[in-house]
């Protein structure tokens, strides 16, 4: 008998009715999909049901041919038809596992899935492997890039997200506050007319137009594509060409997708970013990722649009993962969760924990967003918002200007109202450069502790007393020095007295905890305490509110 592993996969989470059959010897994944095209309109989830429970027969029919044709059985295994074989339970099964999509999706496609897959794995009499999706659109892109520890953006079109393995779970480190990549940009295609999906036909009208100013919305590594595409679409009511707003659109969405995976890769210390999801085919995304890795001297991979779009290949080639690592489902916990999240998965086919790449604290420093030259002995920090080549140069200008004098403002304002920050010395607007103290030994990241959360914590609601929000308080923009701790970096800030602005700002450092920390949970805690000291009770419960909030709505 062979060692390697042969699993057939199966994929019908929406739109594709897929079946693959993977072979981890050879590394040969056959795929077989059938499209759900809907006749108007988006995704009907009752038609694309019925579209599964027709088409996956098919597929897994043409895949599972595939898998008996190049089955390297036992030599004295003599040749037996299909019927006889089922029938006599005696030959060995073509593959090892069945592994399907359990989640998320849509519940009645899924459960046709689930169903399919059960059965099959009963009458091939080989175990079941729980598959979730988008972790499968993550683990595709380290599988074929090779990269050991990447941080992964997500983009498809009920979901965006950036993963990063840590404590044995792909945490979520920022993720689309309303509705996924693709279906935000198939609701405007559908106002303008065009039958689904829109993405490519955004592409395709984008090629030839103009920068027309929209919405750019991202909070930590949050973001939010609702006002962006309200206004898209009130654009084209008022006349504007759909091919500029399109473009516009495109250099929008995708700035923000880029902006946030830089802001991943800072936060993480990671130098390996993977894509996955159906917009990841888009030419232009891939080429903002691209060119921001190629920036900062990170490595970018996305894999061939075959495993972008929604695919068994990918669903074959993690359940052969998780079937080396024993981890398959008895039949009766097999039930399907359309709202699935990826962090809910334990990572047992991993046995890696790679240590976050910390940064030096001398001389010159990367961030996200700018470089940093510090001279500790000077007590000086000179920080420069260089040029982002993947953006817009119109877009780029803006925010760099806006964010240079927001910084210099709120970073002012805050020591004003008792919160360590440094002091500015300077400010080059239209260079997009400031002169600040150097302010701590460390960040926050490297020196944590219950205490010092605490500390920052109470900043933060200090902030919030005196109305305005940090935007984008991670463990890089904290910094330590002894008991004290110094908030910087407050491009991303602005005024305001809504709850959930507050709540958001908290739900960034919360984030921002669970994707650096090697222990979370108590600093988590520390995190809450300290707010609850000087902040309002409300702005807390709201926080529950929104970690609550299911992101995997279907609104399509
Ligand atoms: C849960 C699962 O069912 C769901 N699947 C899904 O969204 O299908 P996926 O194949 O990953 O992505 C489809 C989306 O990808 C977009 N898309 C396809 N080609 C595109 C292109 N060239 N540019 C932009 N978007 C594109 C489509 O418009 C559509 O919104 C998901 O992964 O979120
Ligand atoms: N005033 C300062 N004193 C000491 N160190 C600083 C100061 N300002 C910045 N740094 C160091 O430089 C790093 C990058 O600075 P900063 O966060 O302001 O830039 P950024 O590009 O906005 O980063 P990011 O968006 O990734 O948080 C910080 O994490 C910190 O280590
Ligand atoms: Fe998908």
């Amino acid at each position: 008998m062979s060692s390697h592993t042969r699993v057939l996969g199966i994929e019908g989470t929406a739109w594709a009715a897929s079946a693959a059959c993977y072979d981890s010897g050879t590394d040969d994944v056959f795929i077989e999909s059938d499209a759900y095209q809907p006749d108007s309109g988006g995704i009907h989830p009752r038609e694309a049901a019925e579209h599964m429970h027709d088409a996956i027969p098919r597929v897994v029919e043409t895949a599972l041919e595939h898998a008996r044709e190049t089955h390297d059985g036992p030599e004295t295994e003599p040749p037996v038809d299909v019927d006889e074989r089922s029938s006599s339970g005696q030959q060995a099964a073509p593959v090892d596992a069945v592994a399907f999509s359990r989640g998320p999706g849509l519940g009645p496609c899924l459960r046709v899935v689930g169903t399919a897959a059960r059965a099959l794995a009963q009458s091939l009499d080989v175990p079941l492997v729980g598959v979730n999706h988008m972790v499968a659109h993550l683990e595709i892109g380290r599988h074929t890039s090779g990269f050991d520890s990447p941080v992964c953006l997500n983009a498809s079109g009920a979901n965006a997200h950036l993963l990063a393995y840590r404590n044995g779970r792909y945490q979520v480190l920022g993720e689309t506050m309303d509705t996924g990549v693709g279906n935000a940009i198939d609701k405007f295609t559908r106002h303008v007319g065009w039958s689904h999906p829109g993405g490519p036909k955004v592409e395709a009208a984008a090629e030839d137009g103009e920068y027309v100013d929209l919405p750019y919305v991202v909070k930590g590594m949050d973001f939010s594509f609702s006002g962006i595409m309200s206004a898209a679409k009130q654009r084209y009511d008022d006349g504007v060409p759909v091919e500029d707003v399109c473009y516009s659109l495109q250099e929008n969405i995708f700035g923000m997708l880029t902006e946030v995976s830089e802001r991943a890769l800072s936060l993480t210390g990671s130098d390996e970013l993977v894509l996955g999801g159906g917009v990841g085919q888009n030419a232009r995304l891939r080429a903002m990722l691209e060119e921001m890795c190629a920036q900062r001297g990170a490595r970018f991979h996305a894999p061939e649009p075959r495993f972008l779009r929604d695919n068994a290949g990918m669903i074959a080639v993690l359940g052969a993962k998780m079937y080396d690592a024993g981890d398959t489902l008895a039949l009766e916990e097999s039930r399907v969760n359309p709202d699935f999240r990826p962090d809910q998965v334990p990572v047992t086919w991993r046995a890696d924990e790679s240590d976050l790449a910390l940064g030096r604290e001398e001389g010159s420093v990367r961030g996200a967003e700018a470089v940093v030259d510090l001279d500790p002995d000077a007590g000086s920090a000179t920080k420069r918002r260089e040029r982002k080549e993947y953006r817009h140069p119109e877009l780029d200008e803006r925010l760099r200007r806006e964010r240079t004098r927001i910084e210099a403002r709120l970073t002012s304002l805050a020591r004003r109202e008792g919160v360590p920050t440094p002091v500015l010395r300077d400010i080059d607007p239209r260079q997009a450069r400031l002169e600040l103290e150097y302010v701590g030994r460390q960040d926050l990241r490297t020196s944590l502790s219950p205490d010092r959360v605490r500390d920052v914590s109470r900043h933060l609601a200090r902030l919030h007393r005196a109305g305005f929000v940090h935007g984008d308080l991670t463990t890089r923009n904290a910094r330590v020095d002894g008991s004290r701790t110094y908030l910087i970096d407050f491009g991303l800030g602005y005024h305001t007295d809504h709850v959930e602005d507050y709540a958001m700002d908290l739900h960034v450092f919360d984030q921002s905890l669970v994707g650096t920390a090697a222990d979370p949970e108590p600093l988590r805690a520390a995190l809450r305490e300290g707010y609850r000291e000087e902040g309002d009770e409300c702005v807390l419960e709201r926080l529950e509110d929104v970690e609550g909030r299911g992101r995997y709505v279907d609104d399509s």
